[in-house]
């Protein structure tokens, strides 16, 4: 890519899976001139010091210490999500390096994401869309038969922007809503979308039929989910995880969903990503699993990339960082 007077902005790669969309590259090349990791490294790092700015697409590039030191002159990472538990802020931050998410663009996509598992779920869509294809379509009732959503609780498991946006959703499908969080909501809050807080999770799990996870994956919640709390859980309850794999013990969960100690569960986040293919997750009728889906809608994903360019340009021209992350 050639070059200009435009501030230069890495990225891991344009396309592919790990790549920024191409038709974001018109808007970002309004802005910067752009060059991928690959052309960095091609070119043995001398480019090194005009990278003033990185746009972390999906959590790459990786950025470790060694890619620090060569950039001397990198002042933001901008991030194309809300989670920041793939970057070692205090690492970057020594480096004198700011950072920025993008809580704006996310929570409404998240939140329908969060809600289409809930759905998909409750009414087994995935099962039946295979038996609908199927050569003999044949099936007894029983296979087909779910659970009602109208009328059941849910639990949510941080209720920050899209935990809050979740519970707005359920409110319209008639669910009662109980939430835990760090912090409670303000009153008018809760009663706005119907929401009782719960101030232990273990009350929460005993009487959630579906229990959603939208917690950010700190030290704190690493496993928050495991063995006791799938235990305390209806036997006709569902987990979704909408937060990160981490949050939830998976050997764990496999147990609990091949015994029954659970319904079932809808997945958009595993550990790692994706699952081997011969993960035992992956063979269970019980499961919904979709490729960490979170925002990916043409719309949230431009919006996504503004957030991030309204960020490096603030920090490339000294101001203060509409969605700076700072380390804890
Ligand atoms: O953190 C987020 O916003 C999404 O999960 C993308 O990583």
């Amino acid at each position: 890519m050639e070059g200009g007077e435009l501030p230069w902005l890495l990225v891991n790669e344009v396309g592919g899976i790990r790549g920024i969309l191409h038709s974001h590259v018109p808007f970002l090349k309004k802005h910067f001139h752009l060059i991928t990791m690959k052309e960095f490294l091609e070119s043995k790092k001398d480019v090194g010091k005009k990278v003033q700015a990185i746009y972390l697409w999906w959590h790459k590039p990786v950025i470790d210490k060694e890619l620090l030191q060569s950039l001397p002159n990198l002042k933001v990472i901008a991030n194309s999500g809300v989670g920041m538990d793939h970057l070692d802020l205090k690492l970057v931050a020594s480096f004198g390096v700011k950072m920025a998410n993008a809580p704006r663009a996310v929570s409404s996509s998240t939140a329908d994401t969060g809600m289409a598992l809930l759905l998909a779920s409750a009414r087994r869509l995935v099962e039946v869309h295979n038996i609908s294809i199927s050569p003999s379509m044949e099936y007894c009732e029983a296979d087909i038969l779910g659970v009602n959503v109208t009328g059941a609780t849910l639990g949510i498991i941080g209720m920050g922007s899209i935990g809050y946006k979740i519970a707005l959703r359920a409110r319209a499908f008639e669910m009662n809503i109980l939430y835990h969080n760090r912090t409670r909501r303000k009153v008018q809050e809760e009663q706005a979308v119907g929401a009782t807080y719960c101030r232990r999770i273990d009350s929460l799990l005993q009487q959630a039929d579906f229990v959603m996870l939208v917690v950010n994956l700190t030290p704190q919640a690493h496993k928050l989910i495991g063995k006791r709390e799938l235990e305390l859980m209806k036997p006709t309850a569902t987990l979704i995880n909408i937060s990160r794999g981490a949050v939830v013990d998976q050997e764990a969960l496999v147990a609990a969903l091949q015994t029954g100690v659970i319904r079932a569960a809808a997945l958009d986040v595993t550990s790692p990503e994706p699952l081997p293919r011969d993960h035992p997750l992956l063979k269970l009728k019980n499961v919904i699993i979709t490729p960490h889906l979170g925002i990916k809608t043409d719309k949230a994903t431009y919006m996504i990339t503004e957030e991030a360019v309204e960020n490096i340009l603030a920090a490339l021209s000294g101001l203060p960082l509409p969605s700076e992350v700072l380390p804890s």
